[in-house]
């Protein structure tokens, strides 16, 4: 079980249930181990029977949690809400895991959180995404800072005291018609072993997402939290499908992914040709359009979708194509990407989000905030210095180098370990009008514009570029890593380094709340670095005592308070959401 899987959170999630039912009952002295082999052994209902479930609490991963005739063995059933009773088929006992796998059947009775009506998928409790349809969009949220409180509370190993109260879960402006991607698949024809069948589809297969709970692919027509884009082109590729099966072998997916071509009404000057245009503007007092080198699109213009506003039409259009461009507008910035590689996929928070990020990357000012600047130390009377670089590690195509790079004038350095993602952010820098003067395009140097380096995130650590140029105590980072988190070895280098703030965000607020425990708990300074042999320090000259001091500064050991933890929500009707997390270093 990888941490932070949606096993492993299933499976807490679990265990804390029957804890809190042991508690709660009156003979508390039964541990939750005995309890666990008391349902084992109970006349559990056969699988494949049928049988009423009363939902009592919901799981991180969106799924019910229910309980069977008062017994505390825990069941799992999917678009189910804490205060319905669900009638279930019961799947499979699972002995090791300690609970029972059930699918959905249908409602018995509601809880008063559940309306139906809101429902805007028929393929609803079939598909295994959006599970929280049937809820208010503002219970949604609700719920979304409760998982990610769960996160904390359970992932971070970290005692309450050191983690902030969770602040509520910044909603989607959109919630149908938001995702920019979609990635439908089908599955080769039966019958063959992988890669060997080269026998084609008799008809065309079913194309959509996974049955809930199965291994088979639902045939989807259309899939409503796609944007009007991503829909038109999710009908074209199956119509295509309907006529070109016969030339497949083997299952595939497909890449529907939104892009954008802004054509602006009136002429604007844009960021790229404005000379004037300064680094240090905050984007709003730029001038608008930046500039845009995206192709106009391809498509017929029956697959356009156009989206008007006052000062330009933007002209949507699906590509398929994993090699292909796709556009975006973020704000007033631009970003190519190549279509296949990771981009977020809710392009409509996408400026309540950066914003936020852009509000705190630096640490508050002194008289902003109601409470002491914990970065400055009680001794020294004089402020910490500014904070002038920006460190994006997991940078992508560059969102938040981009974004944020105007609020650092000694520079921004982004890494990512896709080499076409990190082609296009130097793209996109030079688009923003953000590139770096230095004439080496893999150079860091921090000359107040914006670098790139395509390298595995721990390359920020071992060369003398980031170390010898980035003053920690004036380094920002933001670290935006895949699911799995960031590795240890990251971090530890990371803490080694010990930059001034460092913001987290992650999709994955589990993996998020290991590593901010790690962070808040600390590590000694200088741990991994190559250890002197103390030679000069026997002379006791002025040369030695320095040679101390810099040893005992380097066993200090450097940890993170946690400012502020967040969710937002990138994706709407499902389990999902997205965490950010503000640290700052603790000078002690
Ligand atoms: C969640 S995405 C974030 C991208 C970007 N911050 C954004 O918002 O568009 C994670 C990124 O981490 C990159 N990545 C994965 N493993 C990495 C590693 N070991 N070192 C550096 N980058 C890595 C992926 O290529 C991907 O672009």
């Amino acid at each position: 079980m990888a941490t932070g899987s949606s096993e492993e959170v299933l499976a807490v999630d679990v265990q804390n249930l029957i804890e809190s039912l042991n508690q709660a009952d009156d003979g508390g002295a039964e541990t939750a181990g005995n309890e666990a082999e008391d349902s084992m052994t109970e006349n559990l209902p056969e699988e494949g029977s049928e049988v009423d479930l009363d939902v009592v609490e919901l799981a991180s991963t969106g799924e019910g949690l229910a309980l069977y005739k008062g017994s505390k063995r825990v069941y799992i059933v999917p678009f189910a809400v804490p205060g319905d009773t669900v009638k279930a088929k019961i799947y499979r006992h699972l002995r090791d895991e300690n609970y029972t796998v059930a699918d959905f059947i249908s409602v018995v009775t509601p809880s008063p959180e559940r309306d139906d009506s809101r429902v805007q998928c028929k393929y609803f409790a079939a598909c295994s995404g959006c599970q929280f349809q049937m809820l208010d969009y503002a219970h949604q949220l609700r719920l979304k800072k409760r998982i990610v409180e769960k996160a904390f509370r359970h992932f971070s190993q970290l005692p309450p005291e050191l983690v902030p109260a969770i602040q509520d879960t910044i909603g989607s402006p959109l919630q149908y018609g938001y995702r920019t991607k979609l990635t439908p698949h089908f599955d080769g024809p039966p019958g063959g072993r992988r890669g060997n069948n080269k026998q084609p589809f008799g008809s065309r297969p079913p194309i959509g997402f996974m049955l809930k709970g199965k291994r088979s692919t639902l045939d989807i027509e259309d899939c409503p939290i796609g944007t009007d884009a991503v829909r038109l082109g999710m009908k074209r590729e199956r119509a295509r499908m309907a006529v070109e099966y016969g030339k497949y072998t083997r299952g595939a997916t497909i890449l529907l992914r939104e892009s954008t071509k802004r054509v602006p009404k009136k002429t604007t000057t844009t960021a790229a040709e404005d000379n004037s245009s300064s680094l240090s503007q905050p984007p709003s007092e730029r001038e608008t359009a930046a500039k845009d080198s995206s192709p106009p699109p391809a498509a017929e213009e029956d697959d356009v979708v156009r989206v008007e506003t006052d000062e330009y039409t933007d002209l949507k259009t699906c590509v398929t194509d994993n090699n292909g461009t796709s556009t975006e507008y973020v704000g007033p910035y631009v970003f190519h990407n190549p279509a296949g590689s990771f981009f977020q996929n809710n392009n409509s928070i996408l400026p309540v989000f950066t914003d936020y990020i852009r509000q705190h990357i630096l640490p508050p000012s002194p008289s902003s905030s109601s409470s002491p600047d914990i970065t400055t130390t009680t001794t020294s009377p004089s402020p910490p210095p500014q904070i002038k670089y920006l460190i994006d590690a997991y940078s992508g195509s560059g969102l938040f180098t981009i974004t944020l790079s105007s609020l650092f004038p000694g520079g921004s350095v982004g890494i990512d370990i896709s080499d076409a993602s990190i082609t296009y952010a130097s793209r996109n820098a030079a688009s923003n009008s953000l590139l770096s003067s230095s004439p080496s395009p893999n150079s860091l140097s921090p000359d107040g514009g914006v670098r790139f380096l395509a390298a595995d995130a721990n390359a920020l650590f071992t060369g003398p570029e980031v170390l010898g140029r980035y003053p920690p105590d004036e380094t920002a980072v933001v670290l935006d890593p895949p699911r799995k988190g960031c590795d240890a070895g990251f971090l530890r280098q990371l803490l080694a380094f010990a930059p001034r703030r460092v913001v987290y965000v992650s999709c994955n607020v589990h993996t998020q709340a290991r590593d901010v425990g790690v962070l808040v708990r600390g590590e000694t300074a200088g741990s991994g670095l190559q250890e002197d042999d103390g030679a000069e320090e026997k002379g006791g000259d002025d040369a030695g005592g320095k040679k101390k001091e810099e040893k005992e500064k380097k066993k200090k050991k450097t940890r993170y308070a946690i400012e502020s933890i967040r969710g937002f929500d990138f994706f709407p009707q499902t389990g999902h959401v997205e965490g950010v997390a503000v640290l700052n270093r603790v000078d002690e």
